[in-house]
């Protein structure tokens, strides 16, 4: 499904990625942590051609990202940024539509299977009663999860989610990540994304990846990644990793 190779990104005349090999089978889960900096976003964005790189980003079979045609992009990965923009004026119901964008024809609109997509996601996300407000007036929890409902519109086999928890309450966090992770099993998504909160990394993703300065400094396993040791190195940061049912906890100690 995703084949890196080498890539590489220079960002005003920083290295900010430097030589990451990745590879992501489809239907996988993983997740890319990292200190602050170390280039999550940047990796994320790369994957989608959104940034200029050297190296290779395949793509299943085969196509090099950047070979790709927007719309035809737009159909095959649909990402979830950090904070996105979204076009003034527009309430959730138009902006989860938005996702439909790559199916609607040159000049035409969309259909009523599309505004069915943007109905279904929008329910999914728990998102009916605010379906006819201006997104300027959800919280930042709401607009998080309309992001959510927007990409899950573009209907691509895979799904780019940069820290797509980061605003969200515990309760609505859990019901975002099993339901994409249900949305996998489903429909078969393939899901890299970025995540702070570890121990919930853990929990879902398949595989995890830890960059650090723009390196791979480990990949692997949950169990694999998330040990006192990788984390003292990489984070700086004192923890303890306690066995959990889905994958390690990662306690912060004083
Ligand atoms: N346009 C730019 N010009 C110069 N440096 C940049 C640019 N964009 C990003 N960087 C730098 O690249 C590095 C990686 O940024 P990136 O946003 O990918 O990190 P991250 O791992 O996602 O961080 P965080 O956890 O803080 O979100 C940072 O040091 C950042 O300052």
């Amino acid at each position: 499904m995703i084949r890196v190779r080498g890539l590489r990104v220079l960002l005003g005349g920083a290295t900010v990625l430097d030589g990451v090999d990745l590879s992501v089978a489809p239907g996988e889960w993983v997740t890319v942590i990292g200190p602050n900096g170390a280039g999550k976003s940047t990796l994320l964005r790369a994957l989608t051609g959104a940034v200029p790189y050297t190296g290779s980003v395949g793509l299943d079979p085969g196509v090099e990202v950047t070979a790709l045609r927007r719309r035809e992009r737009a159909r095959r990965m649909a990402t979830v940024a950090q904070s996105p923009a979204v076009p003034p004026g527009m309430t959730v119901r138009e902006y989860v539509l938005l996702g439909r964008t790559p199916y609607v024809p040159p000049l035409g609109r969309e259909s009523a299977a599309d505004l069915a997509v943007a109905d279904e996601e929008i329910a999914a996300l728990d998102l009916v009663t605010f379906a006819d407000r201006p997104m300027t007036t959800l919280s930042g929890g709401e607009r998080q999860r309309a992001f959510l409902a927007r990409a899950l519109a573009q209907r691509a086999p895979l799904l780019l989610l940069d820290e797509p928890t980061s605003a969200l309450d515990i309760g609505h966090q859990q019901d975002v990540l099993d339901l994409v992770d249900r949305l996998r099993r489903d429909r078969g998504l393939t899901v890299v994304a970025t995540m702070h909160d570890l121990s919930i990394a853990g929990e879902y993703a398949d595989r995890m990846v830890l960059l650090a300065a723009g390196r791979v400094a480990a990949v692997g396993t949950p169990a694999e990644v998330l040990t006192e040791s990788l984390l003292a190195t990489h984070y700086r940061a004192r923890v303890r990793v306690l066995p959990g049912e889905h994958g390690p906890l990662v306690v912060p100690v004083r």
